[in-house]
Formats: C-alpha cells, sequence, structure tokens
C-alpha cells in the first residue's frame, strides 16, 4: 500500500469485501461475545475513495461525505463520532500522541449496511492513509492490533488481496496469489468477475449474528450467515434463485447481507443475468467488478476555496 500524500494530504481508494467462504462457530467469551470464524476475505474492485487533509492545530476532525447511495449515514441527525472512518482517526492520534486535527472526505460507492464492508474499507483507509500522513512508519502488526479493536473486518481492509481470516476475523492468513490455495479458488469460480446486486434496505450485522444462532447455516451455502440474511431479506433469496436457474454462479450473500454477488465470468452471463434481474425487480442497483484486488493510491483532488 503506497497512498498518494503530499503536504496538502493524501488520498486512498478502498476497496469493499465479500467472504468466498464463511463459516459461523458458537460465540466465545474468549472472542469478547462474538463467533468463531473461519472465513476467506476477498477484496472487490468496488471503490470508496478517501482523503485526508491536515486541519489548523487544536481545531479538530471534520467529516465530508459524498456519494448517490449514502444510506443511514445521510440522516440528518448522523452523528459523525459514529463513522468507523472519524472512530478510526481518533483510535490513532490516541495510540500515537497526535492530534486528531485532521479533514476526513469520503466519496462512497460501497453500498452501506450491504454486507460489503464499507465502513471498515473507510476506516482501513484513514488508518493507512494517517500512517502516511503523520509520517508515523507503523508496523503492519500495530496497525492491525488497533483495527481489530474497532471491527472484525478491519484487520482485513488494512491488506485486501484474499486472505483466511480465523478468530471472530482478525486472525489472517493472506493467500499468495498464484499459491495452490488460491489456484483453488480460481478453479472453482470464485475469483474474477463478478456482478454484485445491492439494496436500498440494509441489515444490521449484530442483528444478523443474533438471528444465525436461530435459524441457523443452510445446509450447501458458501456462507453459513446466507440462510438467515435471505430470512431477513426474501429478495435476496429471489436474485439468487434467478441466478442458479440461470446457470450462472457461484451465487451467494454478502457476509452478513442484504447484498448479494454473482461470479459471472463470462459477458454473455454478465448481460443474462443484468436482464433478469431488472425484470424481475430482483435488486436496486447492480455494480460489475473484478476479485481480488488490493488498495490503492488515490491522487488528492484539489479542492477550491478550502
Ligand atoms: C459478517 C462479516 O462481515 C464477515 O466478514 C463480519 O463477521 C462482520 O464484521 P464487522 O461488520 O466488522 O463486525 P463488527 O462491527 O466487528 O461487529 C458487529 C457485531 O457483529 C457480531 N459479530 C461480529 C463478528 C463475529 N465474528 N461474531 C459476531 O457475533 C457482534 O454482535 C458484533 O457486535
Ligand atoms: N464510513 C462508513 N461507511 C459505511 N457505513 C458506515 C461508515 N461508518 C459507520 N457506518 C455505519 O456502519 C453500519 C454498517 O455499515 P457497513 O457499510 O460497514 O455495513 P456492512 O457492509 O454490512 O458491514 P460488514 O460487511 O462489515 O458487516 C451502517 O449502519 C453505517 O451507518
Amino acid at each position: 500500500m503506497s497512498p498518494a500524500a503530499g503536504r496538502d494530504g493524501v488520498g486512498l481508494y478502498c476497496p469493499a469485501k465479500i467472504n468466498l467462504r464463511l463459516r459461523v462457530g458458537p460465540t466465545r467469551t474468549d472472542l469478547g461475545g462474538r463467533h468463531r470464524l473461519d472465513t476467506i476475505y476477498s477484496a472487490v474492485g468496488i471503490w470508496d475513495r478517501v482523503e485526508l487533509r491536515p486541519t489548523e492545530p487544536g481545531s479538530g476532525f471534520r467529516l465530508s461525505l459524498e456519494g448517490e447511495q449514502l444510506g443511514d449515514l445521510n440522516r440528518r441527525d448522523a452523528d459523525p463520532h459514529a463513522n468507523l472512518a472519524v472512530k478510526a482517526l481518533l483510535a490513532m492520534a490516541q495510540a500515537t500522541g497526535h492530534e486528531p486535527d485532521v479533514a476526513i472526505h469520503i466519496v462512497k460507492r460501497i453500498p452501506v449496511g450491504a454486507g460489503l464492508a464499507g465502513g471498515s474499507a473507510d476506516a482501513a483507509g484513514t488508518m493507512l492513509g494517517l500512517n502516511r500522513l503523520w509520517n508515523l512508519g507503523m508496523a503492519a502488526a500495530d496497525l492491525d492490533r488497533i483495527a481489530a479493536s474497532l471491527g472484525a473486518d478491519l484487520p482485513f481492509c488494512l491488506h485486501g488481496g484474499l486472505s483466511r481470516g480465523t478468530g471472530f476475523g482478525q486472525i489472517l492468513e493472506p493467500l499468495n496469489p498464484d499459491g495452490l490455495q488460491a489456484q483453488r479458488l480460481s478453479r472453482a469460480g470464485l475469483t474474477g468477475h463478478l456482478l454484485i446486486g445491492a439494496y436500498e434496505s440494509q441489515l444490521s450485522t449484530a442483528q444478523v449474528y443474533k438471528a444465525f444462532d436461530l435459524i441457523g447455516p443452510g445446509p450447501h451455502d458458501l456462507n453459513d450467515l446466507q440462510e438467515t440474511a435471505c430470512t431477513l431479506h426474501p429478495r435476496s433469496r429471489q436474485a439468487l434463485d434467478l441466478a442458479r436457474r440461470a446457470g450462472i454462479g457461484p451465487a451467494f450473500v454478502s457476509g452478513s447481507g442484504p447484498s448479494v454477488v454473482v461470479m459471472a465470468p463470462r459477458p454473455e452471463q454478465t448481460i443474462a443475468l443484468i436482464k433478469l434481474w431488472r425484470e424481475q425487480n430482483a435488486v436496486d442497483r447492480i455494480i460489475e467488478a473484478d476479485s481480488p484486488v488490493l488498495p490503492r493510491m488515490a491522487p488528492l483532488r484539489v479542492t477550491h476555496g478550502q
């Protein structure tokens, strides 16, 4: 990761995340009451853009958001302190003795509350950007430790690519893109071009996990949370069924949902599925992307009147 940095600030492109496999075990006290996981994370080329600029000393932080679909981030009463990117700034400031005098501007393209780790992506981008902006030179292990204190998906979002995750998701074993496991995933059709079906509505990750304890996993699902997400959000099940009946896939719910992922390696499959989903109004938004990807630098845009 080498974010673009200059005296005016730093910019990052932060990818979304899907789970190519998600096995959910029991809650554990040694995991802070969270479920034990065994998952394969894959970063997806749907990019939020995080821009960090220093503010006047002692002026504190500023947060601004841009994008068509800001979900519940757009509420007039949305508390900036609840934004995961701000939590990351405050955690990094506390850990390094810096004042959080930084303006965070986020251009959102990752659907919110979709199971795509949009918040974690922005928080990871903020951490990587601050490491550069404040010339911290922090080791990956220190960044991972701060990230794990903020959220289960955040450590993976710092690295991107393909990685196995265990513990509550914070213990990472990056997969070599040319290695056996990555080749096996590719042969199973779980890497490359994909379609995301996203929704206006959101699912709360905490509520999905709570409901999972009652509903349990589907017998053949790649994602143990899929049956729960589809029970709470039936349109996801409809979208997956359409893909399956058209013989396109693998198809699965992303993380805690409600968004769905359909691997579509061939252009004619992409065209056919988009047509099907639109005819049946099975999704609200369709995004094409590739996976896995890595976080990458964003040239800092010139802002006028700053
Ligand atoms: C569903 C996944 O996205 C799959 O990667 C993650 O497990 C969720 O990661 P996340 O959104 O970063 O989750 P967090 O914000 O850390 O946790 C939200 C809530 O999800 C539940 N949670 C999360 C992770 C985990 N291994 N077990 C859990 O039970 C907990 O109730 C927690 O309070
Ligand atoms: N920068 C952010 N971007 C998106 N959501 C954020 C952000 N900061 C805080 N949130 C809040 O986090 C909640 C979950 O949003 P997010 O997009 O991370 O969900 P998700 O993709 O389902 O996460 P996960 O896949 O990790 O479960 C939303 O209710 C949103 O208000």
